[in-house]
């Protein structure tokens, strides 16, 4: 099966990144890919973090502010980045169902729909693995779909991708999606080039989803350096040395924009 092109009404142009689970490197790629739309395309470019859990606005470990930073967005408000900011490290459901705060899934997407409407490419972080709730019927899976743009799912290159990923893109298309592709990111010591290029070709043909590549394993600046603008440009830099050379990619990345 050949998976269609799926995408915002109109003009709007978007992209959901999630991934098999939490901690597998969303931010560091979507901050890459921002980083990539923003100073080498030149996009006019939105980012979003519907809803992240576990930090608290201002906390320089948190998504918006490591998003932030990392595209080089600077002059973007986290406040606009992030509309849910939530204190414990939980799945969205959870964590608003422990914060007290009735939440509504109709009211985020009308938010991301009018996102969309905006002449800017509109790239969405989900808060952990695909299948994570924001609310007892609706996951990040959910959100990627009612949007309509294409889905991009973080994986780990080594033992044990391969069924977390094809169980990823199954989950996927279950709910509706069907534009979706994966990325690998982890440390080179979590597998050899050869054992990466075979779980790759596996996933390729047992879930018929592109894998683009494994990204550059470049750790961003910690808590100590990061409010230092100069270690980001260093982070963006090398960045964008490695990740302007990953042709299949990018190449996805334009059909897209
Ligand atoms: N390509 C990479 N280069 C360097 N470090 C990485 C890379 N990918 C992931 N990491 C590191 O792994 C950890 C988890 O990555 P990250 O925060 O991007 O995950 P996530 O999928 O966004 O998690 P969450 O579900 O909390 O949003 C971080 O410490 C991050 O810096
Ligand atoms: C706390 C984490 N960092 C993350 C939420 C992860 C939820 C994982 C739930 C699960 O799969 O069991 N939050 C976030 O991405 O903002
Ligand atoms: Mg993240």
């Amino acid at each position: 099966m050949k998976p269609q092109m799926q995408r915002g009404s109109g003009d709007s142009k978007g992209l959901f990144v999630s991934s098999t689970g939490t901690g597998v490197g969303k931010t560091v790629v979507t901050a890459g890919i921002a980083a990539y739309l923003h100073q080498i395309r030149k996009r006019k470019l939105q980012l979003w973090k519907p809803v992240q859990s576990g930090v608290i606005m201002g906390d320089p470990e948190a998504d918006s502010y490591r998003l932030r930073m990392g595209s080089g967005m600077t002059e973007l408000p986290e406040e606009m980045l992030a509309t849910w900011t939530l204190r414990d490290p939980l799945a969205p459901w959870m964590a608003f169902e422990r914060a007290d705060i009735a939440f509504s899934f109709t009211a985020l997407l009308e938010e991301g729909r009018k996102r969309l409407e905006q002449q800017a490419f509109l790239l969405i972080e989900g808060a952990g693995g695909i299948a994570v709730p924001f609310s007892q019927r609706h996951t990040m899976a959910d959100m990627a779909h009612e949007l309509r743009v294409p889905l991009l799912i973080v994986s780990s290159p080594g033992l044990g991708t391969v069924s977390h990923t094809v169980t990823a893109v199954h989950y996927a298309r279950e709910r509706g999606n069907t534009d979706i592709a994966i990325a690998f990111s982890g440390p080179p010591t979590m597998a050899e080039v050869k054992e990466a290029e075979e779980n790759a070709r596996m996933i390729e043909t047992m879930a018929d989803v592109p894998v683009l590549g494994h990204v550059p394993w470049l750790p961003q600046p910690d808590r100590a350096r990061a409010t230092e603008s100069s270690a980001w440009a260093m982070w963006q830099e090398q960045w964008l040395a490695s990740f302007t050379r990953m042709t299949r990619f990018t190449q996805w990345l334009h059909e897209r924009e």
